[in-house]
């Protein structure tokens, strides 16, 4: 038989168990919708164990059909020929048939852990592994590695190419895609490592970091069902763009239970994309910004009154301004949240009264202490000068006070030098849109502050609805190595309780500090007990010509080690070009139309955040809806078949971590790579 006709009778062979599979599919769909309908009938009886009983009924049945309703594409995927000769299909969830017995294996199950750990060193009883890709319920191709050939029975057959170069040669949408298939041992390793405590995966450009972080958010869901389920998860990543772009890899694997979330969302209700100037991003987010927002908390409020005066029993009571700033020093050196204090600063104001009235005291003016408090602390006008002395606290309004560079400095004396002070005053002078940095500084302020008194949503200070504490049972950080000391202490907070899967790269980060940043990821994670790591060495994404090229950029910078290998040649270098500055438009047009014409999948443009909306006017012509321009920042994690870096040497330039910066961008391409620099 040839080659191609082998070929055709395996699929054959694999075709007709997709089948059984799938038409068993269909009957599990049929049992969950008739199983919800007869709990809706249940819960007719209207008793309260009847109604309990119909919404724990809905809910699995729900369940199911969200597991069952998961994309058909790639349903099954791998089979194992075992030494004992019997074999199981690997899918992207488990299916029995009416007789109980596996149709399809889970892969996250313990019984397909050989799928992606055996070797022929280590066969693991498996003689021969398949990979099966599936065009929806077709199968189209077959992919084997013969693991154990002393073991294998004289008629197994063995086809294909590697399932995993077919995979990574493919042409990349606008989603990244489930790995499922062609997962690989290191990174099997760390999908499945136990969930306690704090895992950390790091890697080089490409080695599948945000892919393993994704399918171990799914292993451990289905593993760890009990304690994650509800809310349990969150994904924290650098940009909605990028959430957007890993956004169908869980759903894909029935997993709809977790919460992504880019940086400026992990607050509720604030949904912050814009980003500062790198220089105002590094103070905003250095930890000594925990000092100047507590200090900022305690300056009186910009319109509180300098005096009280109030008229008892004919005698007039004064506090004045030193007495009153006192009072409230003496609040605040208590340590407790101001807007949990309001009722102490009343009680504190009223005690120095009495002390005042005391003063008074003379034959006519005999006071009591209890009724002077209970008098005055009942009128209207002691309530309308507390409201005003002590008012509720809002965190995105204390930090618009701050816009005034004198209240600044008063927060910051001996914390931010006077250029720091001024670069902050001025981002939140008439602000209209939040910044990502200012997220982590609003999270902070409302910590510091307590939970204000129902916040005034009429109110232009629009606060975000009051909330829940979030906290969460697994937090999955991605491009850790972005998160400054603020971002971290805000991240922590939803995580005290929780274990840690932490994903980065120390080479690609843009933080300037490490040792700064390494410090409050320490303490963000200090609940954690038990801390393992793991290293990933394989770049899947780049072609080694493309990764050859970006790596230069940082060659001297960083230990060989913690460079990557990439597996797979094209042949095709990179292009690069000088051209004058005048010509730099022209130039960008051309480049991006034959990178747009060269490959099948997205084009990239990537240059400094200062000039990408000029970049993108340039392009405005390149008719196509595959290509994207975007600025240095916003390229964190994000991969295009071509990509064009323009004004590599401005990049790096911009960016406080310099050539790191350009070593992401250089790092995006998964075919074509070509760069424009001006001379
Ligand atoms: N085992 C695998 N099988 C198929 N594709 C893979 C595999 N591992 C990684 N990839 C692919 O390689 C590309 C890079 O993966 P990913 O974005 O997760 O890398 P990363 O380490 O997070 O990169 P970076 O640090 O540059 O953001 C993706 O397209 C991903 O699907």
């Amino acid at each position: 038989m040839s080659e191609a006709s082998v070929q055709q009778a395996e699929i054959a062979v694999e075709q007709e168990h997709v089948d059984r599979v799938h038409h068993r599919l269909g009957e599990l769909r049929t049992e969950a919708e008739a199983m919800r309908a007869r709990s809706y009938e249940h819960g007719k009886e209207a008793t309260p164990e009847a109604l309990y009983e119909r919404d724990v009924m809905v809910h699995h049945a729900n369940r199911t059909l969200q597991a069952l309703d998961a994309e058909s594409e790639g349903l099954v995927f791998g089979r194992l020929d075992l030494a004992s000769g019997d074999t199981v299909h690997i899918g992207r969830l488990g299916i029995r048939d009416e007789r109980f017995e596996n149709l399809l294996v889970d892969w996250r199950a313990p019984m397909a852990a050989a799928f992606y750990q055996a070797t022929p060193e280590h066969p693991l009883d498996v003689v021969r592994r398949r990979v099966i890709r599936c065009s929806r319920e077709r199968v189209v191709d077959l992919s084997d590695d013969l693991l154990d050939p002393d073991r294998a029975p004289a008629d197994m057959r063995v086809v294909g190419e590697g399932a995993l170069m077919a995979a990574l040669t493919r042409s990349r949408g606008d989603s990244m895609r489930n790995i499922v298939a062609t997962i690989q041992k290191e990174q099997d390793e760390a999908i499945r490592a136990p969930e306690g405590g704090v895992t950390e995966i790091t890697g080089g450009p490409g080695t599948g970091k945000t892919a393993v972080a994704l399918h171990r958010a799914a292993y451990l869901l289905y593993r760890e069902q009990r304690r994650l389920g509800g809310p349990g998860v969150l994904v924290v990543g650098p940009s909605p763009v990028f959430m957007s772009y890993i956004s169908r890899v869980l759903p894909s694997m029935g997993e709809h239970n977790v919460e992504l979330r880019a940086l400026g969302e992990v607050l509720d209700g604030l949904a912050a994309q814009r980003l500062d100037d790198p220089r105002t991003a590094e103070v905003k987010g250095s930890p000594r910004m925990v000092k100047v927002l507590r200090r900022a908390l305690r300056l009186p409020p910009p319109d509180a009154p300098e005096q009280l005066q109030i008229f008892y029993r004919g005698v007039v009571l004064k506090l004045g301004a030193d007495e009153l700033g006192r009072i409230r020093r003496s609040l605040h050196s208590k340590g407790s949240q101001p807007n949990r204090s309001r009722m102490r600063a009343a009680d504190a104001l009223l005690e120095a009264l009495w002390r005042k009235a005391q003063e008074a005291a003379d034959d006519d003016f005999q006071p009591d202490r209890e009724r002077l408090i209970t008098e005055i602390g009942e009128r209207i006008e002691f309530h309308r000068f507390l409201v005003t002395w002590w008012p509720p606290l809002y965190p995105m309004q204390v930090l618009r006070w701050l816009s005034d560079p004198g209240r600044l400095a008063r927060a910051a004396r001996r914390l931010l030098s006077a250029e720091e002070i001024d670069l902050l005053a001025k981002s939140w002078t008439d602000v209209s849109e939040w910044t990502v940095a200012d997220v982590a500084l609003i999270d902070e302020l409302r910590t510091l502050a307590g939970p204000p008194p129902r916040p005034r949503r009429a109110d232009p200070d629009e606060e975000p609805p009051p909330r829940n504490y979030d906290e969460y049972a697994h937090v999955v950080v991605d491009e850790s190595q972005d998160l400054s000391p603020m971002q971290w202490r805000m991240v922590g907070r939803r995580g005290r309780h929780a274990s840690w899967t932490i994903v980065g790269d120390p080479v690609q980060s843009s933080w300037p500090d490490p040792d700064e940043a390494a410090e409050a990821r320490r303490e963000a994670l200090s609940g954690a007990r038990s801390h393992r790591r793991f290293t990933l060495r394989t770049n899947y994404r780049n072609s080694a010509e493309i990764f050859a090229h970006a790596a230069d950029a940082v060659r001297d910078l960083v230990p060989a080690d913690d460079l990557p290998a990439a597996v797979r040649s094209t042949g095709i270098e990179p292009r690069v070009r000088e051209v004058d500055a005048a010509e730099l438009p022209e130039a960008a047009r051309s480049e991006t139309a034959e990178l747009v014409a060269g490959t099948e999948g997205t084009v990239g443009v990537i240059t400094t955040m200062a000039r990408r909306d000029e970049v993108r006017e340039w392009l405005s012509a390149v008719d196509s809806e595959r290509l994207r321009v975007v600025g240095s920042l916003e390229a964190k994690g994000m991969e295009y078949d071509g990509v064009l870096v323009v004004d590599p040497d401005g990049l790096a330039a911009e960016s406080s971590t310099g050539r790191r910066a350009l070593y992401v961008a250089l790092s995006r391409a998964t075919q074509l790579l070509a760069v424009l620099r001006t001379r």
